[in-house]
């Protein structure tokens, strides 16, 4: 068709005022904003019309398609017939129809499109053109299938958190067609990698990258799901993101914790993808709720652990943890033959700090110990507070001597930190501390018991020192 003759038919039917009694420049403008694609096409189905959303469907721009038959849209040539037959000819009386066409893209690539077609007609009943509006079949049909298997994974009681989200990103990754997909926290211009799967195997959990240089900056800034499903061709092709990764697909959305901002959830690849469409933003926000509600569930589960486990007024393992730890490197240390000690420390004269400055003194004495405890320890050492002022201090593959040593340091650091109350007084800790190392086959609460004999013959000796216990429940 000659350019004028298509200038002429597209005002006829388009701007014409023939597709209805709407403005003509403001039913342009409601197609140009419709995510489906919308063609129009005259009488002899020589495309008239085409929205933006068409020209990334089919990609081709408007100038490419506007005379052309709509048969270069279609994978195979006798759907293009076949809809000619039943729809698209003047003598069809057939009203507006959905049906599914296989369709082919400018780059060659084929897909299933959801079509609702239908002819136009003057008010007088002549059909004049035909008008269709396209939605890729991926969408509707995989979204529904993609939904059940959400629910299917976030209601499978058998699953942890880890598990369930894990099992969301390869879901996901499976329904886009693309390759990365990363949960990110988000602090300040720092994007943490928290959860990913990489199907390319590269990416690691814990990676940090500058929050500007990524794509999630635009999923941020526009605060909703947001995609490119060819990024060299978008206009982010300048952006750093694009330099940095090279990524030409991306879809991702914000992840909203108890009202904050937490991070992203985002899928990704190397390739250039289907264009996204209405229901894979849907579906992303749909994914970023439910991870939001996992981690939520995951954070609240792991605070109610650790307040199982950790003392408050000292932030050390309370007596149940730290008889557990204690147990397992027992089991460690049978294994290795590796040695194991423990000193159980009792702070001398607790009550009277208590009556003399009250409970608060005494609640800071406690706290203050603690920290000087943990502090003069290795890495591998561990303090935990077994009962009002008695704390058990384990050391991992040290023998008597240098516990012993550690012992003195600690009683030393003590009388050399007094604390200093509001008052303008001050008081100096001292403590009793009974010694014992792992004997071959000995159990926790034998190894236990023979540091508390210990501990008590060092208060009965005179309080301030460390006495050892020996085997066989023997004293020295
Ligand atoms: N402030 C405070 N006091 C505590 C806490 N837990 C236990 N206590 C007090 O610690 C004191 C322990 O006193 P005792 O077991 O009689 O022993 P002691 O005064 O330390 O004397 P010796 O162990 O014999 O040197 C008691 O007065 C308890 O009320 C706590 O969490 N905060």
């Amino acid at each position: 068709m000659k350019d004028y003759e298509v200038e002429k038919a597209r005002k006829d039917l388009v701007d014409g005022g023939t597709v209805s009694s709407v403005s003509p420049s403001l039913l342009t403008e409601i197609f140009d904003t419709f995510e489906d694609a919308v063609v129009v096409a005259d009488i002899s189905r020589c495309m008239v019309y085409v929205n933006s959303a068409a020209e990334r469907l089919f990609g081709y721009s408007k100038n490419e398609l506007y005379g052309e038959k709509t048969k270069m849209l279609y994978a195979d040539e006798s759907d293009f017939s076949e809809q000619g037959r039943k729809r698209f000819n003047a003598a069809s009386k057939i009203a507006a129809e959905n049906y599914r066409v296989s369709y082919r893209r400018a780059d060659g690539e084929l897909f299933f499109g959801l079509t609702t077609g239908s002819a136009m007609r003057t008010p007088d009943g002549e059909v004049v053109g035909f008008i269709g509006i396209i939605r890729p079949a991926r969408s509707a049909d995989q979204s529904l299938d993609t939904l059940q298997k959400v629910h299917n994974i976030t209601s499978d009681i058998r699953l942890s958190h880890d598990s369930k989200i894990e099992s969301l990103l390869r879901l996901s990754l499976d329904h886009f067609g693309l390759k990365i997909a990363i949960i990110s926290s988000i602090s300040g211009s720092n994007y943490t990698v928290e959860h990913c799967v990489d199907l390319q195997g590269e990416l690691e959990p814990l990676v940090t990258f500058d929050l500007s240089g990524t794509y999630c900056i635009h999923t941020l800034s526009e605060n909703k799901p947001v995609g490119f499903h060819f990024a060299s061709k978008s206009e982010i092709k300048d952006h750093p993101c694009y330099k940095n990764f090279k990524l030409e697909s991306y879809i991702g959305a914000p992840i909203r914790l108890s009202g904050q901002l937490y991070g992203t959830i985002n899928f990704s690849s190397p390739l250039p993808a289907e264009p996204f469409c209405k229901d894979d933003y849907i579906l992303m926000e749909l994914l970023s709720d439910t991870v939001s509600y996992l981690l939520y569930k995951k954070q609240s589960e792991e605070d109610l652990e650790r307040l199982a486990r950790v003392d408050e007024l000292t932030g050390l393992l309370n007596r149940r943890a730290t008889q557990e730890r204690l147990n397992q490197l027992i089991e460690q240390s049978a294994r290795s033959a590796q040695n194991l000690s423990i000193l159980s420390i009792d702070i001398d004269h607790f009550k009277n700090i208590n009556d003399q400055w009250g409970h608060a003194a005494g609640d800071l004495a406690l706290a203050t110990f603690a920290g000087l405890a943990s502090g003069l320890g290795r890495k591998t050492d561990f303090c935990g507070r077994i009962g009002g002022e008695e704390f058990l201090f384990v050391l991992p593959g040290t023998g008597l001597e240098d516990s012993q040593e550690f012992g003195n340091n600690l009683r030393k650091h003590l009388a050399e930190s007094p604390i200093n109350l509001d008052s303008g007084e001050s008081i100096t800790l001292s403590v009793s501390a009974g010694l014992a190392m792992l004997e071959d086959g000995e159990s926790l609460e034998s190894l236990l018991a023979r540091a508390d004999k210990a501990m008590y013959k060092a208060k009965q000796e005179g309080r301030d020192r460390v006495c050892r216990a020996s085997h066989n429940n023997r004293v020295n």
